[in-house]
């Protein structure tokens, strides 16, 4: 079966600065899929390369078996949540996402739907400048659901949620996948990433682990020590970049 998403080689560099080298992994339909690194490891570029955003320098990224940009109607393919979509904030929130709503020739009530979806319908009149860190990523979640996409791409959507958001999250994501969606999301968050995914990619710039989660903390080890482990002794890693010959999670053909 064609993967969700396909990373084979990717690699970017800007200039002199390698962002991703050499990143392959697979997500199959129906997984939550976390990819993880420290600062400046690549994260948003890979995301970003997948979304066609950047254009890989070799290697490809694609989503259900092809570029983004040849995706005939995106919205309802692929919902996206990433830092740096612009929001007004004279705006309220229902006002900024009937823009996006009307754009993709979806009805109002849909604006409703998504404001209930991710718990902000009652803050859905007052002007985004009011709105906390928390809300506002809610926000974005928001507007990646408008077109009920097979496919979440997630840039940090943890970022600024408190304790019950991150709750909240991991049962919304849960419930997303055990509908058969897709979802692939960057953290930091070692530890709630160990109750959400079921795949994780390790990176930093090249790929330090790719593979189910439970194979990697199956000795009762947390994912967080596995992850500095494999940080600062890469040659644990006993994955390939290309995932190749390992427990990652790799074309079955
Ligand atoms: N447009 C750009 N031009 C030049 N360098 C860039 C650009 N985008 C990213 N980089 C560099 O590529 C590297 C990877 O950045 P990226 O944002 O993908 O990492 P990240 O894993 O998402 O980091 P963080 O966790 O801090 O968000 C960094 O060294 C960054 O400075």
């Amino acid at each position: 079966m064609t993967p969700v998403v396909r990373f084979d080689a990717f690699t970017k560099a800007f200039g002199e600065t390698v962002a991703v080298k050499d990143l392959s992994f697979e997500v199959a339909a129906g997984r939550v899929v976390g990819l993880v690194g420290p600062n400046g490891a690549g994260k948003s570029t890979s995301l970003r390369g997948l979304l066609g955003l950047v254009r890989p320098t070799s290697g490809s990224a694609t989503v259900f078996g092809g570029p983004y940009s040849a995706l005939t109607d995106p919205a309802r393919r692929v919902g996206v949540s990433m830092d740096g979509v612009g929001i007004n904030p004279a705006h309220s929130g229902r006002r900024h996402l009937t823009v996006y709503a009307r754009a993709i020739g979806l009805p109002d009530s849909r604006v409703d739907e998504v404001l209930e979806l991710t718990g902000v319908a009652d803050a859905a009149n007052r002007r985004l400048r009011g709105w906390s860190t928390g809300m506002r990523q809610r926000l974005g979640l928001a507007t990646a659901l408008l077109g009920d996409p097979d496919l979440l791409v997630l840039d940090e959507p943890t970022n600024g949620l408190d304790p019950e958001g991150v709750r909240w999250l991991r049962t919304f994501l849960r419930d997303q996948a055990a509908a058969g969606r897709t979802v692939l999301l960057s953290s930091h968050m070692l530890a709630e990433l160990e109750n959400t995914v079921d795949d994780i990619a390790i990176i930093n710039r090249g790929v330090l682990f790719v593979g189910e989660l439970s194979s990697l903390v199956s000795d009762g080890a947390r994912l967080e020590e596995r992850f500095f482990d494999l940080l600062t002794k890469p040659a644990l890693a006993g994955v390939g970049a290309s995932g190749e010959g390992s427990n990652a999670q790799t074309d079955p053909q």
